[in-house]
C-alpha cells in the first residue's frame, strides 16, 4: 500500500498504517481542487517568496494584509469524504467476515467538554456502522477498577479499539492507565511504546495519535508538501504538540517546538512555512507572527465568553483567524478544521485495528 498521494511527503504515502489506497483516490479530488485553487491564485510558498524579494517583511505583511486571503481548509468536508470511505470499508468487512469494527469509549466523571467529545465519537461510530461500547464510570472510580475495565476490554474479541477520554480525575495516574491498554487496541496512539516508536527513525507505531495525524492529513490533502520545510509546533503536550512534531520530523520537515518558556516565540513562528498551533491559548498567534504564504493548522479549541450566543460562549482557536487568514497561504478554521478530522482519524484507526485482527484470525 505504498502509493504516492498527490502531496509530496504525504504521511499517508509513507506510513505502513496509511489510509487505504482507495480512500486516497476518493479524496484526491479534494486535494487537486485545493492545490489548483492555490496555484491559480499564486499562493504557493515559492511563488509568494519569489515575488517578495524586493520587499521588506514589514511592507510584505501589509501587502498581504490588503489583497490576498488564505485558502481556508475545510476540515469538515475532508472528514466527511473520509468517513464515507470508512463506512464503505466497514460494509465490506461485514460482508467478508460477518463482523464489524468495535470501539470502546471510556469516560470517567462528568466534565461537560469530555461528554460532548465522547458524544461526537459515539455518534460518528453509529453513522459508520462501527459498534461502540460505552463505558461510563463515576468520578470517584478507583484506579484499579478503571484498569480492570481496561483489561476486560483488552480481552473482548468484539473490541478493536479502546479510548480512555482524557483528562482523567486527579486521583488516577493517567500514564499507568494508558500503558495498560493493549498495544493492538491503542487507537489513540498514546501508549508509551507507540509514542516511542513514533520518535524513532524507521520504526512505525501500530497507531498514530489522532490529532497529529489529522494535522498531517489536512496538509497533504491540501497539496502542502512537508519535506524540507521549516515547521514550527506551538505547544508540547503529550497528546498533540509532541507527537505532531515527531510526525513532521518523520515527514522530513525541519522542526522547532515553541512552548511556554520559549523567548521571543513570534520571531521563531515568523520563520515557519508550516505552523501547527496547539498551545491552548485563545487567539494567541497574531497575523503579524505568520510568514506570508505559510500553512497554518490550528488545533486550539478554546471556549470564550460570547453573550451574543445562546450558549453564552463560542469556540476560538489558538490563532487569530481574522488576522492570520490575511497573511497565511492556507489556514484551518475553528470550529470546522482539525476537530472533525480528529474524530475521523480515530474511526480510521479503529478500522485499521479491526482489519489487522480479522486478517490475523482468518
Ligand atoms: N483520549 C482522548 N483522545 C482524544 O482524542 C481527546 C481526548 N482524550 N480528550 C480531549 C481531546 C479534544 N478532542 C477533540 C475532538 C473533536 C473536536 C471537534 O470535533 N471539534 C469541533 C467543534 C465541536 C463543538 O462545536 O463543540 C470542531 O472543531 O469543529 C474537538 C476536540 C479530542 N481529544
Amino acid at each position: 500500500m505504498k502509493t504516492k498521494a498527490s502531496g509530496e511527503g504525504s504521511l499517508a504515502s509513507e506510513s505502513s498504517i496509511s489510509l487505504g489506497e482507495k480512500l486516497h483516490q476518493a479524496c484526491e479530488s479534494v486535494v487537486v481542487a485545493a492545490a489548483a485553487d492555490a496555484a491559480q491564485q499564486g499562493r504557493h510558498l515559492s511563488s509568494r517568496r519569489g515575488s517578495s524579494d524586493s520587499l521588506t517583511s514589514q511592507s510584505l505583511n501589509q501587502r498581504w494584509f490588503t489583497d490576498q486571503m488564505a485558502t481556508v481548509i475545510d476540515g469538515k468536508a475532508v472528514a466527511q469524504t473520509i468517513r464515507s470511505e470508512i463506512a464503505e470499508e466497514v460494509r465490506a468487512l461485514s460482508q467478508k467476515y460477518g463482523k464489524v469494527p468495535g470501539l470502546a469509549v471510556v469516560i470517567v466523571g462528568n466534565r461537560k467538554d469530555s461528554q460532548s467529545y465522547v458524544g461526537m465519537k459515539r455518534k460518528a461510530c453509529a453513522e459508520l456502522g462501527i459498534k461502540s461500547f460505552d463505558i461510563d464510570l463515576p468520578e470517584q472510580v478507583s484506579e484499579s477498577d478503571l484498569i480492570k475495565q481496561v483489561h476486560q476490554l483488552n480481552v473482548n474479541p468484539d473490541v478493536h479499539g479502546i479510548l480512555v477520554q482524557l483528562p482523567l480525575p486527579k486521583h488516577i495516574n493517567e500514564e499507568k492507565v494508558l500503558s495498560e491498554i493493549s498495544l493492538g487496541k491503542d487507537v489513540d496512539g498514546f501508549h508509551p511504546l507507540n509514542i516511542g516508536k513514533l520518535a524513532m527513525k524507521d520504526r512505525d507505531p501500530l497507531f498514530l495519535p489522532c490529532t497529529p495525524k489529522a494535522c498531517i492529513e489536512l496538509l497533504s490533502r491540501s497539496g502542502v508538501s512537508i519535506k524540507g520545510k521549516k515547521a514550527v509546533v506551538v505547544g508540547r503536550s503529550n497528546i498533540v504538540g509532541l507527537p505532531a512534531s515527531l510526525l513532521l520530523l518523520k515527514a522530513d520537515a525541519t522542526v522547532t517546538i515553541v512552548h511556554s518558556r520559549t523567548t521571543q516565540p513570534e520571531s521563531i513562528i515568523r520563520e515557519a512555512d508550516i505552523v501547527i498551533a496547539a498551545a491552548g491559548q485563545p487567539m494567541m498567534i497574531k497575523g503579524s507572527w505568520i510568514k506570508p504564504g505559510a500553512a497554518v493548522i490550528d488545533v486550539g479549541t478554546n471556549a470564550v465568553d460570547d453573550p451574543t450566543k445562546k450558549s453564552g460562549y463560542r469556540l476560538v482557536g489558538d490563532v487569530d483567524f481574522e488576522e492570520a487568514s490575511k497573511v497565511a497561504g492556507w489556514i484551518t478554521p475553528v470550529p470546522g478544521g482539525v476537530g472533525p478530522m480528529t474524530v475521523t482519524m480515530l474511526l480510521h484507526n479503529t478500522l485499521e485495528g479491526a482489519k489487522r485482527c480479522f486478517e490475523k484470525n482468518h
